[in-house]
């Protein structure tokens, strides 16, 4: 198969599809691999890392776009990128539908075969394509709240570990799957008061034990969610229901009943956000405030760490991608996990919380496939 990877053009966004060691993957398994000069800038990976690996180098994304079969990729396309998708290709990157009316049109028009990293699945029930992204948003999200909560920045001024003889600053985190893991492991690490709420009893016995003790854990109810946001300076977002809109956990109201200057980090804002009051920023612009609370709501984070994440990344896509480049669309056919990742196929919406959020029919992936 003829595999193109276009440099992404997204705000701030520095990872590439496909690194130079995953270009030799798919060079081995026989598939030629077309990269756009400069991809892997970002990385510290030139062309000639490129070419030494196998790859050849295009001039233009469009050459990439127009010579390739499957198109990966990390950030959902832009309006310039999808439409030069067309029927017969795959496009393998994150998508995030549920919140992305336009682009799902944009899709939808294209013909494409799109699969989404976000919702493909694995056989524990996890999420394994968004895993490596979300271990990384989770532990910069206390790094952004830490550099927020300082006064010159718009923050309450409070340092998240105090000192010896002042408190430390408290952070609630809404969700405590593998975002909200992370947030934790950096805050408590920095010496913050953490407590993590979620709606998985399991989950919250098993964060008890991770952190034996250095962590509280709340069942979370309307009222458990309200006492911790008005208690605390920091405030992450990491709640998913895969594939759908992220559920408005925080009220408008409620940003009125807490300390003014407490920062909210909203990981979910690629889901459309947790916060009522979040809208999407980018990496040059990414905070703003709303009734005194300091919004960070960048829906790329990882993309700050290029080097970290798109390594992560690389090594969570590589097996379904050559996959996909092995067998084409038998690939997604025989594997239920592929088949939880194609969002849209000809023109047709293939997840059932995208066609829901977006008021789509949803078309069973075996059925148009
Ligand atoms: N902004 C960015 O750059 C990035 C954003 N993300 C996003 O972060 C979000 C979280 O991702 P993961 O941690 O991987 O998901 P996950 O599935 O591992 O964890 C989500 C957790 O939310 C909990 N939850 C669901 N509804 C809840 C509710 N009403 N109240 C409390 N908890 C609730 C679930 O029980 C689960 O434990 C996703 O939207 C993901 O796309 C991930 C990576 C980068
Ligand atoms: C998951 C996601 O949105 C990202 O890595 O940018
Ligand atoms: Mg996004």
């Amino acid at each position: 198969m003829r595999v193109g990877c276009p440099k992404e053009i997204k705000n701030h966004e520095y990872r590439v599809g496909l690194t130079p060691g995953a270009v030799r993957e798919y060079v081995a398994h026989g598939h030629s691999v077309l990269i756009e000069t400069n991809a892997g800038a970002g990385i510290g990976a030139d062309d000639a890392a490129y070419v030494a690996a196998g790859a050849k180098i295009a001039a233009t994304a469009k050459e990439v776009f127009d010579n390739s079969d499957m198109i990966v990729k990390v950030k959902e396309p832009q309006p310039s990128e999808w439409v030069q998708l067309r029927e017969g290709q795959i496009l393998y990157t994150y998508l995030h539908l549920a919140p992305d009316p336009e682009q799902t049109k944009g899709l939808i028009a294209s013909g494409v075969t799109a699969v989404a990293y976000e919702t493909v699945t694995d056989e524990r029930g996890g999420l394994p394509l968004l895993a490596p992204m979300s271990e990384v948003a989770g532990r910069l999200s206390i790094q952004a709240g830490a550099f927020s909560l300082q006064k010159a920045n718009g923050g309450r001024g409070i340092l998240l570990g105090g000192v010896p003889g002042v408190t430390p600053a408290k952070v609630a985190v809404i969700g405590g799957g593998v975002v909200g893991l992370h947030a934790a492991k950096m805050a408590v690490g920095l010496g913050a008061d953490v407590t993590i709420l979620d709606r998985s009893i399991p989950r919250l016995r098993q964060l008890d034990d991770i952190f034996n003790g250095r962590v509280h854990t709340r069942f979370s109810t309307i009222d458990a969610l309200e006492q911790e946001v008005f208690a605390a300076d920091l405030v992450i977002g990491a709640v998913l229901i895969p594939g759908a809109a992220a559920p408005k956990l925080v009220t408008k109201k409620m940003l009125g009943g807490m300390k003014k200057g407490a920062v909210i980090v909203d990981v979910a804002i690629d889901q459309g956000g947790c916060f009522e009051t979040s809208h999407a920023t980018t990496h040059s612009d990414p905070t703003y405030e709303v009734d005194g609370i300091i919004h960070y709501c960048v829906a790329n984070m990882p993309g700050a760490v290029p080097i970290t994440s798109a390594h992560a990344l690389n090594n969570a896509t590589l097996a379904h991608g050559l996959a996909l480049a092995d067998h084409g669309l038998e690939a997604i056919r025989k594997d239920k996990h592929l088949q939880n990742g194609l969002n849209v196929h000809k023109g047709k919406i293939t997840n059932k919380p995208v066609a829901d959020s977006l008021g789509y029919e949803m078309h069973e992936p075996l059925s148009v496939l």
